[in-house]
């Protein structure tokens, strides 16, 4: 299987300030994959590597198997790119933007591009300067998918679109993965990397957590312990997010279930509920992990 994106030991520093540290990553061609992390992280400066716009530090990266410090001109006409804060010329007109972007991949994309104006409901005629930030976007959306690239990497795509519009965006991504297109998807919002990604990868303080199948990442032996009564769970291993409130505690716990059962057993409860931690839970205990744990 053909690798849309590979790095190896990928490494960026800002001067002495962490950007990503020894990053390995693995993206297989036809995926939809996820990227995804708190803010600061280092997603953005993962993908600006990856598409050339800064300089490694150190390690190696390989997107649609070219490297990406001696065949930059090769990938950036294959690919298609989102970035997180897109600039524009104020003056200029969308459909100004929009050709020029198509010129720049040497290809005819009048039939595509007019067709997601209206899917994403743009009128290409407005100068951008006159643009909302979620009609920019849009303009950065077409102008990443018109020339149907082979990859799409997208910079926390959907911030400014309205729900409707994100929906069309999603529909629209999904229609070219089913085609072939290899998307790349760098998120925070856990929700749309759930819903549309196969796998992925969790990136924290510019390092990579865990990755794998969105199934798998969200498997885990911990469970959700409810207790109504008057319980307390120090001392038990693996106990976290421990939640107090007037007369019941709760917490998520992955340790041995009979150690639990004993001390519960010791003590008098009124209620007790165990259920399945949902993904949102457990990303939380993957962005905290290392921190400080009650
Ligand atoms: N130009 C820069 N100079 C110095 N440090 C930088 C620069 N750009 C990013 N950083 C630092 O690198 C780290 C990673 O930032 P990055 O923008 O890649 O994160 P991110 O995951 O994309 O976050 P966000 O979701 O907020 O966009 C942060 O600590 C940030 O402060």
């Amino acid at each position: 299987m053909m690798n849309a994106i590979r790095t190896e030991g990928l490494t960026k520093y800002y001067g002495r300030s962490r950007g990503i540290v020894d990053l390995d990553l693995e993206v297989c061609e036809g995926e939809f994959f996820g990227f995804i992390g708190p803010n600061g992280a280092g997603k953005s400066t993962t993908i600006r590597v990856l598409m050339g716009l800064i300089q490694k530090t150190h390690g190696s990266a390989w997107v649609l198997e070219k490297d990406i410090s001696k065949e930059k001109e090769q990938i950036l006409s294959e690919i298609g790119y989102l970035p997180s804060e897109a600039v524009f010329y104020p003056d200029m007109r969308g459909r100004d933007l929009i050709r020029l972007s198509a010129e720049l991949h040497r290809k005819d994309c009048r039939k595509v591009s007019a067709d997601l104006c209206e899917r994403l409901q743009l009128d290409p005629s407005r100068r951008i300067g006159e643009l909302s930030f979620g009609n920019r976007k849009k303009l950065a959306v077409i102008c990443a998918l018109q020339h149907d690239p082979r990859l799409c990497i997208l910079d926390e795509p959907t911030g400014g679109l309205d729900p409707l519009m994100q929906r069309e965006f999603f529909e629209i991504l999904k229609e070219r993965n089913k085609k072939g297109m290899t998307v790349f998807l760098s998120s925070h919002i856990l929700s749309e990397v759930q819903r549309f990604c196969g796998r992925a990868a969790i990136i924290r303080e510019g390092r990579i957590i865990a990755s794998g199948s969105v199934e798998e990442l969200a498997r885990t032996n911990a469970k959700r312990i409810s207790v109504r009564g008057n319980f307390d769970p120090s001392g038990l291993p693996d106990v976290r997010d421990l939640q107090k409130a007037d007369d019941s505690t709760s917490f998520l716990y992955g340790g041995d279930i009979n150690l639990l059962l004993d001390r519960l057993s010791r003590q008098r409860i009124m209620d007790l509920s165990i259920s399945e931690p949902d993904l949102e839970e457990i990303f939380l205990h993957y962005y905290t992990e290392g921190e400080e744990q009650v």
